[in-house]
């Protein structure tokens, strides 16, 4: 997968040099180019920003500075065919895991970070008759612009690629992932030692036995959905449960 990141702050995406993004990044798992928006401006000031038609608070973002840059980032990649454009915006479509799984089936991502009070409409509008574009929200509060977005939407995209976890089951338990487990919320973890500070670990994962074990994780999956996220329990499918624990 190849992803672009046009912005004004490139050093806010150093995160993607690390870790997870960054190890799949060395692989060559992803290619992740990051590039400054105002290389596309042509003034001494070289202005991203201006102000707002109709009046109000605040500066808009410049249509001709990012048309400029998204074309020249589509030139970079011609032949690669169209990438999908992400543009993070708090009136967007939430982000969930389920689109993550849709943006780890791309081959090439195209983010559009803005700040001030967004990007002018019509450079999402023009390039809507090109490519496919997501406006994406990554939760219910404001941010002061979409880089912390890309950053959010890129590790949960990158971790849903090939080899880049190192146990290929891990997605299978993710929180939200599809299946069974179907916007469960994951239960609590344990790791040696076998006590700390008085506390042990629960019996049932002493016990070797795989199914009670399998279902516990399910049960204390379920409580802790039940008192953190109410709302995902209705969404919940008794039909999975039951072959869940067939499975056991
Ligand atoms: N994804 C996402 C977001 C953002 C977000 C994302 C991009 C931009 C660009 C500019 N702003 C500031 C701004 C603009 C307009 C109104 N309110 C605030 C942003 C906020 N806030 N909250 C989220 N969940």
């Amino acid at each position: 997968m190849r992803i672009d990141v046009v912005t004004i702050f490139p050093e806010y995406l150093e995160p993607l040099n690390v870790s997870l993004v960054g190890k799949a990044r060395v692989r060559g798992t992803l290619d992740v180019r990051v590039h400054d928006l105002r290389e596309w401006t042509h003034d001494r000031h070289n202005t991203v920003d201006d102000t707002p038609y109709g009046g109000g608070p605040g500066m808009v973002m410049k249509p001709d500075v990012w048309g400029e840059a998204l074309d020249a980032v589509a030139a970079s990649g011609e032949g690669e065919g169209a990438p999908a454009l992400v543009v993070p915006t708090p009136s967007g479509r939430s982000f969930t895991q389920e689109l993550a799984v849709e943006l780890a089936a791309k081959p090439w991502l195209v983010f559009a970070p803005a700040r001030y009070e967004g990007i002018d409409r019509r450079v999402i509008d023009d390039y809507a008759t090109r490519w496919e574009v997501h406006e994406v929200s990554i939760g219910d509060y404001v941010l002061a612009g979409g880089e912390a977005a890309v950053l959010v939407i890129t590790e949960a995209v990158a971790r849903l690629l090939p080899g880049v976890l190192g146990n290929a089951e891990s997605h299978r338990d993710d929180s939200f992932a599809p299946g069974a487990m179907a916007d469960l919320l994951e239960g609590p973890v344990y790791t040696k030692p076998p006590v700390w500070r008085e506390r042990g670990i629960p019996e049932v994962l002493l016990s070797g036995h795989h199914g009670r074990i399998a279902r516990w994780r399910r049960d204390e999956a379920f409580r802790r959905t039940a008192a953190h996220r109410p709302d995902l329990i209705e969404r919940c499918d008794p039909a999975a449960f039951d072959k869940h624990d067939r499975a056991l």
